[in-house]
């Protein structure tokens, strides 16, 4: 239960809560790992909510951009420097500690701590982990993470910094050598972070051996002066992360000792001459770890943007069903259902693919820690494509409760405008999603050619050997089997198409290069597929192989089936364009998706309530546990800034000189 103590709660909120089917409290279990997983989320949440030194001084919303960056540089500082006293390593509670705390209130150290400390971890020689390592930790050198450039962010090849080794002095010279080479965008570059881990085309004896890793020192240690050679800045205000100092750099002929390469796979020696690593991607692997951290994180915002929209959809009532009766709630409408329910089931697929995609990432992180790169390019064609897939999903569906809730869902009051701007740079950042499912397609298009071959595919992409022949087995029950197989018809059909396109261009005499772009809308389709068939099959999987409680777990499935049939319904097209399914069949999960709606509406709250998200962390005036939702927007009305004085000085300035047009005389008279 999200409401810790009593509370006296809206009738209407109330009677849904007594109306749910199972017991919520086994859910939020599930959700969280066991009985002792929740206790303990319940107790860090509880530590940062009860913490003044976490409480903000007036709201968000209201704060100018530098109050905004003040803030949260105060509080998550303080949040580190707690965890680390606390001795909390573990990612899940870091998560739900600093989601009390500051929840989307974008972090100026978060890419010190998710992509600048890994970076080193991962591609530090020890030597360099020993040394920086604890000061890193310490936050006594605070650090980015920079890569993309003011001209290029996509194309990694093509970025244009220059690292050039100087055998003489042993030293790497860095240098921005065009307008368009200047580092852009890297999170708190402009004025928090003191070094860097830069990407940068490496050049050693007069040739060039493309992107590298450096550990570059930006500002006086003692004095936060930018070092000579260096010019750095923040980017200015963005759509949302204002307290975020994305910052600017150029560098003009900037030395760095040769020991500051980060040399675990890829060195120069002090000749200068090259080793090459075991695997070239090896250094996109901090990027790999944050798309699949993605997936858990965009999860969460869709389902605590479900909480608000649910909950308000249940206290509010909109016209008369029938003349002169009482008005309905919205979520009794059937339209209001469809907007909402899917994305219910939306959020729990994917933080379940989350957990499973973080558990897989885990695996392969483990063999390449023992040396074993084998894995990396089948990772990364599964985190690729799910990083867009679902932050897409997620950030599309957080729109969409945004615009369930009507007027007040515009208001930053409802506190989903809060979430959408710090959830949408999930699409765009860590690699832009368009750009993301090709690099998974080109890991389907391989995989298909081995299924070509008769090769039998491993894992995740073993369904592309699937028999296309095969007909649809949805009968009226529409059972979680029977989806499962036609997302997996869908995605193999798509997967082939897309193939078989290219290999037609191919034949008529285009260049493969050619072929393949001439396609890529077609494989950005299939590999969507692709994607919503694995989340479809990891959530069966994770409801039907769960050892919930025979109510919970009728409810979750009901769910999961939702998921399926509204992303069938959604995507009609592509399950019937090769007569896979019937007429009938399409009429039988359009009456089934209707049904499940129906089926879903008395638990309905308790759903969304099992996401257990306290009050403070929501901070909406709509997503309240108690409903309070009018008395709540009131108070938020009264505490607008412009409202401190009756009459502002702009009336003076603007307004009266208007009456005094007409003459005070006339006014008087009205
Ligand atoms: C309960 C807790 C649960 C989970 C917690 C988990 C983790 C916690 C940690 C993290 C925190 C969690 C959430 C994060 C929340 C917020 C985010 C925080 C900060 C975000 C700040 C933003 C930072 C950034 O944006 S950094 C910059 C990112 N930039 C990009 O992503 C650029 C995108 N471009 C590219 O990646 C590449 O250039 C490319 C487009 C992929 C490839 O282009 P191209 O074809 O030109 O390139 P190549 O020829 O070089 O490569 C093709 C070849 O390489 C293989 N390849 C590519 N990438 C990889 C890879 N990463 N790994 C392995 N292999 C790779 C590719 O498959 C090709 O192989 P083949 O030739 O064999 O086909
Ligand atoms: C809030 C935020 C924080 C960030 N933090 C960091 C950070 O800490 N460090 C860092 O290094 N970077 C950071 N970035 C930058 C980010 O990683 C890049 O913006 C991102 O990788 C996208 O690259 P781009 O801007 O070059 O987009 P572009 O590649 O210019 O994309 C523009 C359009 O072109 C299309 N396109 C581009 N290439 C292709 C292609 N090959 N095929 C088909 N379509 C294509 C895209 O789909 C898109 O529609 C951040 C960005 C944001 C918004």
């Amino acid at each position: 239960m999200a409401a810790r103590g009593r509370v006296t709660v809206n009738a209407d909120l109330a009677k849904e809560r007594t109306s749910a089917t199972f017991d919520v409290e086994n859910l939020t279990h599930f959700i969280d790992g066991g009985v002792a997983a929740t206790k303990r989320k319940r107790y860090l949440q509880d530590l940062a909510i009860n913490d003044p030194e976490l409480k903000n001084s007036k709201p968000w919303a209201v704060m100018t951009r530098k109050e905004q960056y003040e803030t949260a540089l105060r509080k998550h500082i303080y949040m580190a420097k707690r965890l680390e006293e606390m001795g909390i390593t573990d990612e899940r509670d870091k998560l739900n500690y600093k989601e009390a705390g500051a929840n989307h209130e974008s972090s100026p150290i978060g890419v010190h701590l998710s992509m600048f400390l890994p970076t080193l971890r991962k591609q530090g020689t020890e030597d360099q982990r020993k040394r920086y390592l604890p000061l890193a930790e310490k936050l006594a050198i605070i650090g980015t993470y920079a890569q993309t450039e003011l001209g290029h962010g996509t194309f990694v090849r093509g970025l244009e910094t220059t690292a050039t080794y100087d055998a003489k002095t042993r030293e790497f010279v860095l240098n921005s050598p065009t307008l368009t080479s200047m580092k852009y965008w890297p999170g708190h570059l402009g004025k928090t972070v003191n070094f860097c881990i830069v990407m940068a085309q490496l050049y050693t004896n007069g040739k060039c051996y493309g992107m590298h890793t450096f550990l570059l020192p930006l500002r006086d240690l003692s004095t936060h002066q930018s070092l000579p050679g260096i010019e750095l800045g923040d980017i200015g205000p963005k759509f949302g992360y204002g307290s975020n100092d994305n910052g600017y750099l150029i560098l003009n002929n900037v030395r760095i000792p040769r020991e500051n390469m980060l040399m675990r796979y890829a060195q120069v020696l002090e000749d200068g001459s090259y080793v090459k690593p075991a695997n070239a991607k090896i250094s996109y692997g901090t990027m790999t770890l944050i798309r699949v951290g993605i997936v858990t994180n965009v999860s969460r915002c869709l389902a605590q943007s479900c909480v608000i929209a649910v909950r308000y959809s249940a206290v509010r009532r909109q016209t008369e069903v029938s003349p002169g009766g009482p008005e309905a709630q919205i979520l009794d409408y059937q339209t209001q259902q469809h907007k909402l329910f899917p994305l219910i089931s939306t959020a729990f697929a994917i933080y379940l693919t989350g957990i499973e995609v973080y558990r897989i990432y885990n695996g392969v992180n483990n063999n390449v820690e023992q040396g074993n790169l084998d894995q990396i390019g089948e990772l990364h064609g599964l985190s690729a494509g799910l990083k867009a897939f679902t932050s897409s999903s997620c950030c599309l569906g957080i729109e969409v409760c945004r615009l369930a809730c009507g007027g007040h869902g515009y208001s930053q009051a409802s506190g989903l405008p809060k979430i959408y701007v710090n959830a949408i740079p999930n699409c765009t950042y860590e690699g832009e999603n368009t750009v993301l499912y090709l690099q998974t397609a080109r890991y389907l298009m391989k995989c298909f050619t081995k299924v070509q071959m008769g090769e039998k595919l491993p894992g995740f992409v073993s369904y592309l050997g699937t028999d296309l022949s095969i007909k649809s087995t949805i009968k009226s029950d529409v059972s979680l089997e029977s989806l499962l197989l036609a997302y997996e018809h869908r995605a193999a059909r798509m997967v082939k198409a897309a193939a078989m396109n290219i290999q037609g261009l191919v034949q008529e005499g285009f260049t493969q290069q050619e072929a393949w772009n001439k396609s890529t809308q077609q494989l950005v389709w299939a590999t969507m597929a692709h994607c919503h068939t694995y989340v479809v099959k990891t959530f069966t999987a994770r409801i039907t192989g769960s050892n919930l409680d025979d109510q919970t777990k009728k409810v979750m499935t009901a769910l999961c089936k939702l998921y399926g049939v509204h992303g069938m319904v959604e995507n009609l097209g592509d399950f019937i364009q090769d007569g896979f399914m019937n007429a009938s069949q399409v009429d039988t999960v359009t009456r089934k998706l209707m049904y499940l709606l129906a089926e879903i509406r008395p638990n309905a709250v308790a759903l969304v309530d099992a996401f257990d998200y306290p009050d403070q962390v929501l901070d909406s005036c709509l997503g309240r546990y108690d409903g309070d939702v009018y008395k709540a927007l009131y108070e938020y009305a009264k505490a607008s800034p412009l409202n401190n004085k009756d009459v502002l000085d702009s009336f003076n300035t603007y307004l009266r000189p208007l009456q005094g047009n007409t003459g005070t005389s006339s006014l008087a008279k009205l």
